[in-house]
């Protein structure tokens, strides 16, 4: 039979999804499944790994069900995946010894500061290209074996693994098979060597962290394993492709040169830059990461991280209870012409790029009798532009490249006010592309040119398509006194701790 599709799994912080891509890179079949998120603490966020692979396993069956095709007709799959998030489990029975500590979590913060304090910050951005925050998955491994009794020596015998969301979903459809990762997730674990492109032995033994539980780490488009004959009607599919959801979504939206960057909104933002062959080493809190490995060489990435966008978003719907559903907010906004001095700091988990700070939290500013439900919801849609502001423009700093256009995707990107509110703020084209799922569409990518579905990144960037264009039209001074009034409000809500 003629193999037609290839099938991408995106597993999100929210939601797992599986999506059929045919010849032409279009997205013909979806299906997605939200699961529980777990907050058993102020700032703690954890997810259950064994229902994020059932709902994976699940979305994978409701897919082919949909498109009535047979697993005989994918040619392979790609995984692309919430980053950081760490799972440690057994190699022998499979189940995990604790929840997965998501990358917002923020239960290892004191482990940070500790590091800090010894002074291992710059080694540690020197081999690792990362800022010492608790949002890499390093600090929750060492979290899980220092709390889970016994783990430690258990996984000096071999007998646990540690794995990031890829690394887990392969594992698990190979039946026990392969116990690997690609680079790019590999270097957000603050644990790799990514200019030597290993395990670093002196973080290992700083952190307490046997080495023996880690994954090998390979290409980003290669075949890792199978799928084990227990799944999809027995059909050993190649599992070919596999990237970090932001790198993934950075290939998807074909920015294979040197200074072409994309912004990603979902719960968080993230904006990648391509610097080619060169590890660019920020001064401003930007990450320097692995954009992917395919035939043995390593392309890096400058990245600014914004730990809380759409799910200030989330915010609003279900504890608020201002909106019904993340669609309303472009109406809600619309209906009024600015927030009148209002502004929204969603320091939910702490600030990212360029701030780093883990200890504030969230604030208002700018209250008065008149502000209503309009006013706080465009203010939460205005944070999330103004904190891409603040990494864009550390990013043109520290890599020297002036970004002329961003392209831009992810599930608020299709909110018209948000990506005008965007282009006006950064003075700057904005992008959005014709498929708003790139991570998925990256991962099909990477699976689907490992096994000859495509045949080289130049088809890619041919079928890359324009959704939508968005162009600055703001006064320069408006421009000027509304982001003066956001970066006043930042500083005050990081001057305030409780
Ligand atoms: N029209 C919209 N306006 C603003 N935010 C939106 C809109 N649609 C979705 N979102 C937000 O985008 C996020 C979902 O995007 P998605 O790319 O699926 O995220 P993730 O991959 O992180 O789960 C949610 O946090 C949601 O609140
Ligand atoms: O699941 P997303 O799309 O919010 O992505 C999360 C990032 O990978 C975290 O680094």
């Amino acid at each position: 039979m003629k193999q037609t599709f290839v099938m991408a799994i995106d597993q999100g912080t929210t939601s797992s999804r599986a999506v059929l891509f045919n010849h032409q890179g279009e997205p013909v079949h979806l299906a997605q499944q939200e699961f529980r998120q777990y907050f058993p603490h102020s700032g703690w966020v954890e997810h259950d790994p064994a229902e994020i692979w059932q709902s994976v396993l699940n979305v994978m069956t409701e897919v082919l069900r949909k498109s009535g095709a047979t697993p005989d007709q994918i040619a392979a799959i790609g995984i692309t995946n919430q980053r950081e998030t760490t799972i440690v489990w057994d190699k022998a029975t499979g189940k995990a010894i604790y929840p997965a500590i998501v990358w917002q979590s923020r239960q290892t913060s004191a482990i940070c500061d500790a590091l800090k304090a010894d002074g291992h910050q710059t080694m540690i951005q020197e081999k690792t290209g990362l800022v010492v925050d608790a949002y890499f998955s390093g600090t929750k491994i060492k979290w899980i074996l220092d709390h889970v009794e016994g783990s430690r020596a258990r996984a000096e015998q071999g007998e646990l693994l540690f794995g990031t969301i890829d690394c887990w979903l392969i594992w698990n459809l190979s039946g026990g098979l392969a116990h690997v990762t690609d680079y790019s997730n590999a270097s957000r674990t603050m644990l790799y060597n990514i200019h030597e492109q290993q395990w670093d032995e002196a973080i290992l033994q700083l952190l307490d962290i046997p080495r023996q539980m880690l994954p090998e780490v390979h290409g980003s488009s290669e075949i890792y394993a199978h799928t084990a004959e227990s799944y999809l009607d027995g059909c050993r599919i190649p599992i070919a492709g596999a990237a970090g959801d932001q790198q993934a979504a950075l290939f998807g939206q074909a920015c294979f040169e040197k200074g072409m960057a994309k912004n990603t909104y979902g719960t968080g933002c993230f904006m990648l830059m391509n610097t080619g062959e060169k590890a660019v080493k920020s001064q401003h809190g930007l990450l320097t990461t692995i954009a992917w490995g395919i035939d043995g060489k390593v392309e890096y990435a400058l990245e600014g991280s914004i730990f809380s966008a759409g799910s200030t978003i989330q915010w609003l719907r279900d504890e608020l209870k201002l909106i019904d559903s993340a669609n309303d907010t472009e109406a809600s906004a619309m209906r009024i012409t600015s927030t009148e001095g209002v502004y929204l700091i969603p320091a939910f988990v702490g600030l990212g790029t360029p701030y780093w700070d883990s200890d504030v939290r969230g604030a208002v500013f700018g209250l008065s009798r008149g502000t209503g439900k309009d006013h706080l919801v465009r203010a939460a849609l205005e944070s999330i532009a103004y904190q891409t502001k603040d990494v864009l423009t550390v990013m043109e700093q520290d890599s020297g490249i002036p970004i002329t256009v961003l392209r831009v995707d992810g599930g608020a990107s299709m909110n018209d006010f948000l990506m005008q509110f965007q282009s006006d703020m950064l003075d700057t084209p904005v992008e959005r592309a014709a498929v708003s799922e790139t991570s998925v569409l990256g991962a099909a990518y990477l699976a689907g040119l490992a096994v000859g579905f495509w045949g080289h990144k130049d088809e890619i960037t041919q079928m890359w398509q324009l959704g939508h264009y968005y162009e600055p039209k703001m006064l320069e001074e408006t421009r000027q006194n509304l982001y003066k009034g956001w970066k006043k409000a930042v500083h005050a809500a990081i001057g305030y701790k409780a």
